[in-house]
């Protein structure tokens, strides 16, 4: 795909990159924050892990895949004009084609050395929510982001396979499925590992499978995942779900919480 080389941005965001989404199921675009915001909201995430703690995604603390702090957003005032950037946003619109709403956002770390790789999943699986089609994960780099350091991995297409090759829902991980198991040709898929620099934002359809390698460099991966959902999704009890705890079946995702993501607008 032809880089324009300067800043990525809502509006220059070329038609080849909305193509090259919807056909595979994510797409790299460059320089969509600045070397400033990196850095600020870097230490934005910094703080908020100091301040908050951080969960494990993994085995336990000898089989960490990632560690994690969620609803990341809502822990801190820059987070969360992170997750409302007029750029990330306005992009993720444009790609989804749909109007969205912020569902949620995770800080996520791979500690040097020590991080095994992210498991093999698609993100539909695990949330909680009815009703969707164009829900789609940013994944921002804070760091450089080379193949060793644990950089992302994707399924190309794997979005549009049929449902039976899904594991549309679970509501406890002891649900979860290998996904060889759920999707029989998956071992034989091409898998495409995208290295990125900080700043570069990753776009995945909550379909697309995908996961990331280990971190085997000397220095830490940051980076935080904003899963924007379809305006009109409603809640489907599942896993992850404690912060929905007030909402019955079916009732919609509105409010403060899930604010509606709109172009063009700082809010
Ligand atoms: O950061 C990772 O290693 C995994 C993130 C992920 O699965 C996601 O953002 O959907
Ligand atoms: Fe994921």
């Amino acid at each position: 795909m032809p880089d324009p080389g300067g800043p990525t941005t809502a509006e220059n965001l070329s038609k080849e990159a909305v193509r090259f989404y919807r056909e595979q199921g994510y797409v790299h675009i460059p320089r969509v924050l600045s070397e400033t915001e990196v850095t600020a909201f870097r230490a934005a995430c910094e703080e908020v892990l100091e301040k908050e703690g951080r969960e494990i995604w993994g085995a336990g603390e000898d089989e960490v895949q990632v560690h994690y702090v969620a609803q990341a957003w809502q822990k801190h005032p820059e987070l969360r004009s992170l997750v409302l950037h007029p750029e990330i946003s306005g992009i993720a619109l444009r790609l989804a084609g749909a109007p969205l709403r912020v569902y949620s956002s995770d800080i996520l770390v791979k500690e040097p050395k020590r991080t095994l790789p992210t498991l093999v999943h698609d993100d539909e699986t695990g949330l909680p929510l009815n009703e969707l089609s164009a829900t789609l994960t940013a994944w921002i780099a804070l760091t450089d982001v080379p193949v060793e350091r644990g950089c992302m991995s994707y399924v190309p297409g794997s979005h549009l396979r049929a449902r039976e090759d899904r594991q549309e829902h679970m509501t406890s991980f002891a649900e979860f499925r290998d996904l060889a198991d759920v999707w029989p040709d998956y071992p034989w898929q091409p898998r495409v590992a995208v290295p990125v620099r900080a700043g570069d934002v990753v776009f995945h359809h909550c379909r697309t499978v995908h996961m990331a390698e280990a971190n085997t460099s000397d220095s830490v991966r940051m980076a935080h995942g904003v899963v924007y959902m379809d305006a009109d999704a409603t809640y489907r009890p599942g896993v992850q779900d404690g912060h929905l705890s007030r909402l019955s079946p079916g009732d919609p995702l509105e409010g403060e919480l899930f604010p509606l993501v709109t172009a063009g607008t700082r809010q």
